[in-house]
């Protein structure tokens, strides 16, 4: 250790010493004051405050920060060191400096930002602009209240900084258990920029596999938390994630942030159960299947179904087909609650067409109903004598109740269907040629599914488009943010859908177009989301640095997109550098490939690495190869759609499953060409199944490869390791 070194071991020991202590003492003052259980409104608060300090302190105990900036404001004399951690520790006496500032404070923004060239640097404080200079970056590593480690990342004055990041790398190297982590300790600048974005924009983030988009997603919530601590809540923010074993791997990172709350959900799960169509819902996987089977993989067109039912041109249809259901809604009858007195059509028309038109259809319908009613009360009052009042009043009452079912329900399903001519009731029933634009394979699929009473999870955006038209947003939950991680998933309807339940645009759109493997309904180009928002409501970022993989896993990565998918956005590797990826021939054959499988995981599972995952092309050849290595490795985990929980060790999934997942090492099952094909589509999922290793990919293939697989190249080696 260089002395410089030793000093600054000797400087942070001397501060952890300190700070440990300041909060022992803090903390040992909170205990002795008795936990107040009376009924007294203010005790009650001051004792919430008190128990929320105590688990925020013992939170930071055994690691109060991570790192250092010492930041010399203008007009200053001299540099004050300032500590960043997770939570913020206060000095004991009112208006004393923070001994440890929270990371998602203003003046924390200048840790992650400054990259060591600058000579000045700002940051924006409620007060105004703060420049001035830094003078030291110190990443701190303190485990279990232990110091651990000390790293220099810039002094002023001193060398050139370092072209990687030693402490970044340190943390890259590491193997993960089953959950995704917190990196507030080495966020990167370029990260940092997007999790402090203001709030009232649709954040559109591009980012390469494993550039961090789903954890700076959840980084940014826990950030407007707490800067917008009076406008948002965590209750009313919402994550939207493809699945909910995804949801559950991701789930460790907003509690390690201090955060609770938050809904996670699938979006199929969220639409349906809004639109109390649960039941209906046709089993996922039979699409999975479809378009992920072996024959399947035909590029996707406009007119699949997915893609067709979240298009814009569909769309405009449902935007017709409610307005000529809203136009025609009162239907042309006067109404008569007995004989000899009528409420003309013309009135009840006015109070559906104009008096109540700023209501939507069934607000409008409800409205006209009551009023109705209403008149029949006036109307009743004088007639005499009281039998027959009685007699007429309920006369009334039945012929409302007929009247009342002359109006159409307003229902979405009954439009949805009456729009592709599968509906019995006809009420409001609009010309069939009015739909001509609908694909004739879609017409005729979605007919089927709609007379059998079924709907898919593409039928869900457009439903959802026609419950807004019809009954609009009154009484439904709205949020203050929506994430949509997997966004090159969505729709632009199923986006344009969700821009009504939240205020003010306030969105992080997070994914990437080149992992797009389900084309078949998801947007070929982020132009089909920004378009939907005004110019000043949206901002595009892109991230290109990949900090999962090793440089060689990247490289070999990038030579599937550049080989496969005309104008992909290649990764950019942070300089970690593994082994080579291997590629491994085995002889043709279900048991050769399943005989190569167990001598892949052999060689990787149990030694340093704690998730290995073998990919296959679909849950069938899964499903097979789990069965026959089963015997030898009982610990292998059989990975399908509908989990909801996500194991980790070692485990068996189709390609399309491992989706912003990733493994210490993977292999992937069979990459002939038996499997995939030469599309941009097979690029694609291949590419998806390479970037989910963190440190060993092993590519097993049964002779021939599809023409974009790289197997000779600088990033790979063939054959068996020699051990
Ligand atoms: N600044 C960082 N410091 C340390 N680790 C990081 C950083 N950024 C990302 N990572 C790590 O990189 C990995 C990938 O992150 P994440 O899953 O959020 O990326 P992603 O862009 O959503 O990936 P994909 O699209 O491939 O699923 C995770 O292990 C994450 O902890």
């Amino acid at each position: 250790m260089s002395e410089n070194v030793q000093s600054a071991y000797r400087e942070e020991q001397d501060k952890l010493d300190s700070v440990l202590e300041e909060i022992g003492t803090q903390l040992a003052r909170l205990r002795a004051v008795p936990v107040y259980t009376g009924h007294d409104f203010t005790e009650q608060v001051l004792e919430a405050g008190r128990e929320e300090r105590r688990q925020r302190l013992s939170k930071s105990e055994p690691e109060p920060y991570f790192g250092r900036m010492d930041f010399e404001e203008d007009g200053k004399p001299a540099p004050a060191p300032l500590y960043i951690g997770k939570t913020g520790l206060d000095g004991r006496d009112p208006g004393s400096l923070p001994i440890v500032v929270d990371w998602r404070a203003p003046v924390a923004s200048l840790f992650y930002s400054f990259t060591g060239g600058e000579e000045r640097v700002e940051y924006e404080a409620p007060e105004g602009v703060i420049g001035g200079a830094v003078h030291l970056k110190r990443n701190i590593m303190v485990r279990k209240s232990e110091l651990e480690r000390v790293v220099d990342t810039y002094t002023r004055g001193g060398e050139e900084p370092a072209v990687s990041d030693e402490f970044l790398l340190y943390r890259l190297g590491e193997n993960k258990d089953n959950r995704l982590r917190d990196i507030v300790s080495t966020i990167q600048a370029e990260q940092d920029k997007i999790i402090r974005a203001e709030k009232n924009k649709a954040l559109i983030i591009q980012g390469v596999a494993g550039s961090g988009k789903t954890t700076v997603a959840l980084h940014r919530l826990a950030f407007l938390l707490y800067q917008y601590k009076e406008q948002v809540s965590a209750e009313k923010m919402i994550i939207f994630a493809p699945n909910g074993m995804f949801l559950d791997y991701i789930s460790g990172v907003l509690p390690e942030l201090g955060v609770g709350d938050i809904q996670q959900r699938t979006f199929t799960d969220w639409a349906s159960k809004l639109l109390g169509a649960e039941q209906m819902l046709a089993d996922p996987s039979e699409t999975l299947d479809f378009w992920f089977g072996e024959s399947g993989g035909a590029a996707p067109g406009d007119d699949a179904p997915g893609r067709f039912k979240g298009s814009e041109r569909f769309r405009a249809m449902l935007d017709a087909a409610a307005s000529a259901l809203e136009a025609s809604g009162a239907p042309e009858l006067e109404f008569s609650p007995w004989d000899g007195k009528t409420l003309p059509y013309e009135t009840i028309l006015h109070w559906y067409a104009d008096e109540y038109k700023h209501y939507s259809a069934s607000g409008r319908k409800e409205r006209v109903l009551a009023r109705i009613r209403r008149w029949i009360e006036m109307e009743l009052k004088p007639v005499k004598p009281e039998t027959l009042r009685k007699e007429y009043k309920k006369k009334a009452v039945q012929r409302e109740k007929a009247y009342a079912k002359k109006w159409p329900d307003f229902s979405p399903l009954t439009l949805y269907k009456q729009i592709f001519g599968a509906a019995k009731d006809t009420r409001g029933v609009l010309p069939g040629e009015a739909f001509e634009g609908i694909p004739a394979s879609v017409l005729k699929s979605t007919r089927k599914d709609l007379k059998e009473g079924r709907i898919r999870e593409e039928d869900l955006p457009p439903l959802l488009y026609l419950h807004l038209l019809l009954n609009g947003i009154e009484g439904t939950e709205r949020f203050d943010h929506i994430v949509i991680d997997e966004a090159q998933d969505f729709s632009p309807l199923q986006v344009s859908v969700l821009d009504r339940f939240v205020r003010g645009h306030s969105f992080t759109i997070l994914g990437d177009l080149s992992q797009g493997i389900h084309a078949y309904k998801g947007v070929h180009a982020w132009e089909e989301m920004s378009g939907l928002f005004g110019a000043d409501e949206t901002s595009y970022h892109a991230l290109t640095r990949s900090y999962r993989s090793t440089m060689e896993i990247i490289g070999f990565a990038n030579t599937i997109l550049t080989g496969g998918v005309p104008n992909a956005i290649e990764a950019v590797p942070v300089f970690r550098s593994g082994n080579k990826v291997r590629t491994i021939e085995f002889g043709a054959g279900e048991k050769e490939s399943a005989e190569a499988a167990a001598r892949a995981i052999r060689a990787l599972w149990g030694r340093e690495h704690k998730t290995v995952s073998l990919l296959t092309r679909t849950q069938d050849q899964a499903k097979a190869l789990h069965e026959a290595l089963l015997p030898e490795f009982p610990e292998l985990n059989l990975i399908d759609g509908g989990m909801t929980q996500y194991e980790g060790g070692l485990s068996v999934l189709p390609l399309h499953l491992s989706k912003g997942l990733e493994f210490d090492a993977v292999v992937i099952a069979d990459a002939g060409r038996n499997r995939y094909g030469d599309s941009e589509w097979d690029a694609k999922m291949l590419y998806v199944g390479c970037t989910r290793a963190l440190h060993e990919l092993w590519v097993l293939h049964g002779g021939e490869t599809p023409a974009f697989l790289d197997r000779g190249g600088e990033w790979s080696e063939a054959g068996w390791p020699k051990i």
